[in-house]
């Protein structure tokens, strides 16, 4: 297993000095000067999607901050090499205990670092979001359990800073632990694609698992570049919408729909990778957000506030409100599938549970629906790029219906049809992953702790942690409910075809 620091470039920065994320960027929260135009990214015109890499970006993205923040990089560095454990697993020894609360008075003691020099570039705040967040994870993670959780300022006031020039919840997200977090090993250069030998900057547990989880979700990011050059091309058909215009829609939704069924292929490989147990037991506890009610690795739950100490230091930083761990619901690639597809109108809606982990109807209510309050977690230009889909004024399950209306063209119905059935047929293949690496490993850590509460006589009424309850998400949702959920409506997007019983 290759370490994250292998190989790591001698400079700071990676890019040169000229290159266009190099470039100023202005302060989000003041806004760049009247007449200009946003150059946070050059690309940001794009929504920050190249053609070539998607919503990943086409160069390897930063590996170290420079020596001004180094002693982030350092904590961060010291954490890794640590092997810092979960501080409510099981084994945990005394040696153990000790070794994580002296790192984690390292990053008490840390100077309280600006980051005004971090706002000029757009390639330095998201590393900065990175090495923060990473530290907090490990921070919050190894502490002990029922142990209040209190993030010492010299991590509160750059990561809310970093966080809120990015318009980013101040937690680990899919672009911290995915889009932003590879490189290629001795090719910097290299513009990557989903065969690419990519490895991961940055891990909890230093395991290959751990890594193969991350990459196979880079891959699918990769293939799916073919899927948003074909949604390109569809809607400036549908903007012609004659019978040529019909034609080529109908073989550009059957290649998508093979586009669909190749990133199922790549999600089905995570099991030649990363073993469920691992996974479950020791990579999975690592990304728990705020509100992840989930069983620890000792069977109890728990759920605690997260504060954020020295918030008063900066009177521009507010409560934060959205802190869910990181989940591939965040890519934005399925959420764009599902806008082109107009399964969104279906698989997003509010009545679809998991909107929120709460258990009182009002809080339910008063969340947005996850998949909808997932896009706060993506990069700001992706999520505008669905926002842009999503109000596309011709929607492509319209197009479809209005082409087919007088009963011609019935193959670009068929091959509609397709692409959703792909895009389901992936989410069953989803359901079955979460199944092997988050529903059977439960049960097994449950019967594991049924046995030892029996050994230890303990036995009788369940207890704590072996009470069934739903199991969550990452992000908080009842997971096999809202997984099934989504599933099902993304079936019910299916026109039904002319004759067919309804
Ligand atoms: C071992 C691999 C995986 C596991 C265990 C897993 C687990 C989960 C869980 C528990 C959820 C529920 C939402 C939450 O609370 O986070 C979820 C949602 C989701 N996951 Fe995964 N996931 C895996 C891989 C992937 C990959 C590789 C992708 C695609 C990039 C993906 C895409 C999604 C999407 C889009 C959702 C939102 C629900 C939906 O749109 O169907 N997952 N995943």
């Amino acid at each position: 297993m290759e370490h994250p620091s292998d190989s790591m470039p001698n400079g700071p920065i990676n890019i040169g000095s000229t290159h266009f994320l190099a470039l100023p960027r202005p302060d989000i929260l003041t806004g760049p000067p009247p007449g200009t135009v946003d150059t946070t990214t050059l690309a940001a015109h794009d929504f920050d999607v190249d053609t070539r890499t998607g919503f990943m970006p086409p160069q390897a993205p930063l590996r170290r901050l420079p020596v001004d923040w180094e002693p982030w990089e350092e904590v961060l560095d010291d954490a890794v090499g640590r092997k810092l454990q979960l501080g409510d697993g099981l084994d945990l020894d005394e040696g153990e205990k000790i070794k994580s609360e002296v790192w984690r008075k390292t990053v008490r003691k840390l100077p309280i670092l600006p980051i005004t020099e971090l706002k000029k570039s757009e390639v330095l705040l998201r590393r900065a979001h990175h090495v923060l967040g990473w530290i907090m994870h490990f921070y919050i993670h190894s502490l002990p359990p029922r142990t209040p959780i209190r993030i010492p300022p010299p991590l509160t006031l750059p990561l809310l800073q970093v966080s809120a020039q990015l318009q980013l919840p101040p937690v680990l997200t899919y672009s911290d632990d995915v889009l932003y977090n590879w490189y290629i090993p001795n090719s910097d250069e290299i513009i990557p694609t989903h065969t690419s030998p990519l490895r991961c900057q940055t891990l909890f547990t230093s395991t290959k698992d751990e890594a193969e989880f991350y990459l196979v979700s880079a891959r699918i990011e990769l293939r799916g570049v073919d899927a948003l050059e074909l949604m390109r091309i569809t809607m400036d058909e549908a903007f012609v919408g004659d019978d040529i215009a019909a034609r080529r829609i109908t073989t550009y939704l059957r290649d998508l729909a093979g586009v669909i069924r190749d990133l199922a292929g790549i999600l089905s490989s995570v099991k030649g990778g990363c073993d469920p147990d691992v996974f479950y037991r020791d990579v999975r506890p690592w990304f728990r957000g705020e509100d992840s009610i989930s069983s620890s690795s000792s069977g109890e739950e728990e759920k605690r506030k997260w504060v954020f100490e020295g918030m008063e230091m900066d009177e521009s930083l507010t409560e934060p409100t959205e802190l869910s761990g990181p989940s591939a619901g965040q890519s934005s690639l399925i959420h764009a599938l599902d806008a082109f597809l107009g399964v969104d109108r279906y698989s997003h809606s509010k009545e679809l549970t998991g909107s929120f982990p709460s258990t009182t109807s009002t809080q339910t209510s008063s969340k947005s629906a996850f998949l909808q309050r997932m896009q706060l977690y993506m990069p700001r230009h992706h999520r505008a790029f669905l926002t842009h889909l999503s109000n596309n004024p011709r929607p492509l399950r319209e197009v479809v219906l209005s082409l087919t209306r007088s009963g011609e063209h019935p193959g670009l119905m068929e091959a509609y049809n397709e692409s959703v059935r792909a895009l389901k047929e992936f989410r069953d293949l989803h359901m079955v992953i979460v199944a092997l690496y988050i529903v059977g490993p439960a049960k097994r850590a449950r019967e594991r702790e049924r046995e030892r509460a029996a050994a230890v006589g303990e036995g009788g009424e369940e207890g704590e942690g072996t009470r069934r309850r739903p199991l969550k998400g990452t992000g908080g949702t009842d997971l096999v409910k809202f997984l099934k959920g989504v599933r099902d409506q993304t079936q019910g997007t299916l026109l039904p075809l002319p004759g067919a019983p309804s």
